[in-house]
């Protein structure tokens, strides 16, 4: 018998993206070649306005690159998204206001025309720290638990891809660091292959298996930085000499690559 198939990888291939505007357009991320192995979960960590979510959305395909080309498996993000095989959740949550936070993770369900065992709404609320908000329409939300609604709304349909831009940047620093600690346990145990933006290095650290620096803009990789740390992450283990290392490790790449600024002569290629 065949065995089954796991989750898909990732696989980009010359992954570029140049705007229209004057002057021959603006580059954004120069040809970007990188494999994410299925399963893994990676940080990608560059400064403001530097292309991360035009990155994160091209490999969500929601973007259309100006060239190359997002592999998942052997499928294209188009693909996996019409069957509800990836989930994006973007730094400005977009709940439906008229739906209580119950309705707006229930919907994700019935748009992708799958069933959840009773009580798994229930669970995964409290998995973000939205107990007892069930009933609340997104307007009676603050802004972090509007984005914790949305996590919840990705996590119900248990993809395969989860691509998270900034999922935390709203959300209070002991929730953070409670969702930092809660959430790669279960899309770990799911097998989920996760991509997430963040400026916090403490946060790419303890989350990410690998973390991405990226320049200013147009994006290209400064440093590809494996995180060697115990999975699940041991408590304290920001208090550690090898974390603080790791930590030291991006923040002197962040500092190189704004050093050597974005490759603007890539633009005229
Ligand atoms: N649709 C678009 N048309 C033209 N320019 C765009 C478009 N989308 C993004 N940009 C430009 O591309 C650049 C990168 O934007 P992007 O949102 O990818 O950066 P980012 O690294 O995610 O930024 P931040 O960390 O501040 O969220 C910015 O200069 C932005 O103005």
């Amino acid at each position: 018998m065949p065995a089954e198939p796991g989750p898909p990888g990732i696989s980009c291939a010359g992954l570029a993206k140049r705007f229209p505007a004057a002057g021959g357009g603006l580059e954004v991320v120069a040809p970007f070649t990188r494999e994410f192995a299925a399963g893994a979960t990676t940080a990608l960590v560059g400064p403001s306005g530097c292309g991360k979510s035009t990155l994160l959305r091209m490999i969500a395909g929601l973007e259309t690159p100006s060239a190359g080309s997002v592999a998942i498996g052997d499928e294209t993000p188009a693909e996996v998204r019409a069957r509800a095989g990836l989930a994006v959740s973007f730094q400005d949550p977009s709940l439906l206001p008229w739906r209580t936070v119950r309705g707006n993770v229930a919907l994700a369900l019935t748009l992708a025309r799958r069933r959840a065992a009773a009580g798994t709404i229930d669970r995964l609320l409290a998995l973000v720290g939205l107990e007892g908000f069930a009933g609340t329409r997104p307007g009676a939300l603050s802004g972090g638990m509007r984005q914790r609604a949305a996590i919840a709304r990705c996590l119900v349909t248990e993809p395969e891809l989860l691509l998270l831009d900034e999922p935390f940047g709203a959300v209070d620093e002991l929730t953070r660091r409670q969702l930092a600690h809660d959430l790669p346990r279960l899309w770990e145990a799911r097998g989920t292959t996760t991509l997430f933006v963040t400026h916090s290095v403490t946060e790419a650290v303890l989350i990410a298996d690998r973390v991405l620096v990226l320049s200013p803009r147009p994006a290209r990789v400064v440093a590809d930085i494996p995180v060697t740390l115990d999975r699940p992450r041991p408590e304290g283990v920001e208090l550690t000499v090898a974390f603080a290392e790791l930590a030291e490790r991006v923040s002197a790449a962040l500092a190189r690559g704004a050093a050597e600024g974005g490759q603007t002569g890539l633009a005229a290629q």
